[in-house]
């Protein structure tokens, strides 16, 4: 079935890639002078033997102080070396030393801030009190030291200075890196089962990469800074021409010849300021293209049920034969300022093969830390204890990552609550459902486009082609919706959990994402978990509902006997909150009585429980 298609395209604006970015880079007339600037020093230095006959380094007591002239054209200095050539080669130290310094800082705390972020732990904890430890120390004290230890040697001195800027580039891809791992995108890449490696390739470098060159400018420029200040206090090489030494002896002559203070003082100036200023034109570059903003999994509680816990009626025990899932006493805390906090407490169900159970309750009483907890997508500071958790008479708890990921996305499949916040905004659409296909189902690039192309039509998506190759912004909430159900049963699931689907979307949109959902299910024959807070949905498409309060199971029966005759205090109440003064009527059909379903709806538009 084919279903229409209402929703429009919301935007068709590109998406800045880097072609984009290097643009706009190059439309800032601040951004475009600096890197000509940039180009002309580096030109300068890389050409230095072309520029000038002279050696930087020879002496001669004869042009001692030498004015400017056809030998020298900016003159001598206080021991007759050929100022100009100190300038051009004294340009290769200076940059080179800089390099070397920002080399050195990225590679240590680039990875090293990509694996505390992502992987958190012993590794984020010792990494963290490191970089601690170093930044209190004086930078100075400790390449003074390096230097009387190892001799005068300015590379040797950068790299030290390098590995000394490398926590603040540790901090920065750290923090970049825990603010996108929460990203729901990056959540579904876990769900749809793609490994560590392939999700911090594919959609946390693309993050961190932006804060990362905004700072390795601003490194530089300081790099140069602490180089020609350790070389104008006499610690570098002395055999090496550099910006520093000729400020140290333009020092020693400032009053017979204070000229010799400007050519290296505008060369540090203008290089550093260079530096900078491209930074910052960078940052505005970048500005807006890295769509990056958090959005808080799930709501906070709401207000409670005043009415006191009653005991639950009928809980899910497991051992139905054709059980697909079986989840037993799950026990979900948090560690708070007041002691552990119990969010799920003893949770038991049982899904079957083929069969929708609803997880209702109302908001804050643990459906979706629930459903996080099948998928194992519990955040790292939660405590999790099941008595079993068994999938396909496998049991899950306790496996690895590595392990999960072979159920993950191609056995589990994952809808989330909200669409667009489970899509990269760096990437087509086509891309982001391609790559689970092939990994899963061991496809060329060319039939799982297919495959995706297929499916993008078996959604109800009228121009697959186009939609493949959109952005995500380009399209609707309900598009993306629907791409995402079709990235969830790719891989042909045998469990499809899905977190309040419709809550995102439109009333009219919400009908149709629920038939499709209903509809694939009953093609594939498979078990879906459906976690919602409504009863109109529960009455749509359920077969069995199993109903939470704070943390716990109260009731849990099929769809059509919890309808009609609700017998947990809360179930009523929830019930009564959603039907108004509804009566449910007795079963008239296979499914949930119509009558059920239509007043339930009715009731839906009109005022949510
Ligand atoms: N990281 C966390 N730390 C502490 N408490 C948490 C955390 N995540 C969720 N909780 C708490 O767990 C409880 C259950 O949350 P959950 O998201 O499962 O509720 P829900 O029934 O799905 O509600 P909703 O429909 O609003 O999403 C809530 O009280 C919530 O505040």
């Amino acid at each position: 079935m084919t279903l229409p298609q209402p929703e429009a395209t919301a935007h068709t604006a590109a998406v800045p890639g880097r072609a984009g970015l290097l643009r706009r880079l190059l439309r800032s007339p601040v951004a475009v002078t600096c890197l000509v600037l940039l180009a002309l020093i580096s030109l300068a230095g890389l050409f230095a033997p072309l520029l000038t006959g002279q050696d930087p380094a020879h002496t001669s007591l004869t042009d001692s102080l030498a004015p400017m002239s056809g030998k020298h054209p900016l003159g001598g200095d206080g021991v007759g070396r050929d100022v100009l050539a100190r300038l051009l080669y004294g340009t290769r130290t200076s940059l080179l030393g800089a390099l070397l310094a920002v080399a050195v800082a990225l590679v240590i705390g680039v990875p090293a801030g990509l694996v505390a972020g992502y992987y958190r732990k012993w590794f984020d904890a010792v990494s963290s009190w490191l970089a601690n430890l170093l930044m209190a120390v004086p930078a100075i004290i400790v390449l003074l030291v390096v230097m009387s230890a190892v001799g005068q040697n300015t590379y040797i001195a950068m790299a030290v200075f390098g590995v000394l800027m490398s926590p603040g580039v540790f901090r920065l891809i750290r923090a970049s890196v825990i603010s996108v791992r929460e990203e729901l995108y990056v959540d579904a890449a876990r769900v749809s089962g793609l490994a560590d490696p392939r999700i911090i390739r594919r959609h946390i470098l693309p993050v961190v990469q932006a804060p990362t060159i905004i700072q390795a400018a601003q490194m530089l420029g300081l790099g140069i800074v602490i180089q020609s200040g350790l070389e104008f206090l006499g610690l570098g090489s002395a055999d090496q021409a550099s910006w520093g030494s000729m400020l140290n002896d333009a020092f020693a002559n400032i009053y017979t010849k204070p000229v010799l203070m400007v050519w290296p003082g505008v060369a540090l100036a203008v290089t550093v300021a260079a530096f900078g200023l491209l930074g910052n034109a960078l940052r505005d570059a970048l500005d807006g293209s890295a769509v990056k903003a958090r959005r808080p999994r799930g709501a906070a509680a709401r207000k409670r049920v005043a009415e006191k816990k009653a005991p639950s009626v009928t809980p899910e025990t497991a051992g139905a034969e054709d059980a697909l899932l079986v989840l037993e006493g799950l026990k979900v805390s948090y560690p708070t300022a007041e002691g552990e906090k119990t969010v799920v407490d003893g949770v038991s169900l049982t899904v079957r093969r083929g069969e929708v159970l609803g997880l209702v309750g109302e908001s804050g009483s643990g459906k979706s830390q629930t459903a996080f907890a099948v998928l194992g997508l519990l955040p790292r500071e939660a405590r999790v204890s099941s008595g079993r958790l068994v999938f396909d008479g496998k049991e899950l708890a306790g496996l690895g990552r590595a392990e999960l990921n072979r159920y993950r996305g191609r056995r589990i499949a994952y809808v989330p609550q909200e669409p667009m916040s489970n899509l990269d905004p760096s990437f087509r659409i086509g891309s982001q459902l391609v790559e689970p296909v092939r990994r899963h189902l061991g496809l060329s690039a060319a039939e799982a486009k297919a495959k995706t192309l297929g499916l993008l039509e078996r959604v109800g998506i009228a121009d697959p082609e186009r939609v493949f190759n959109s952005y995500p912004h380009q399209i609707s909430g309900g598009m993306a919706q629907r791409v995402l159900i079709a990235g969830a049963v790719s891989c042909e699931p045998d469990l499809l959990i899905a977190d309040e689907p419709t809550t995102a979307l439109d009333v009219t949109v919400q009908a149709e994402v629920l038939d499709l959902i209903r509809s694939l299910q009953r093609e594939r024959n498979m078990g879906v978990i459906l976690v919602t807070h409504d009863f109109g949905v529960v009455a749509d498409i359920c077969d069995r509902v199993t109903v939470m309060q704070t943390g716990a199971v109260v009731e849990s029966a099929p769809v059509r006997q919890l309808f009609a005759e609700p017998r947990h205090p809360y179930t009523r109440m929830l019930l009564s909150s959603t039907l108004e003064d509804a009566e449910p009527r007795p079963a008239l059909g296979p499914a949930v009585p119509a009558s059920v379903a239509t007043s339930m709806n009715t009731a839906r538009q009109e005022g949510p429980a």
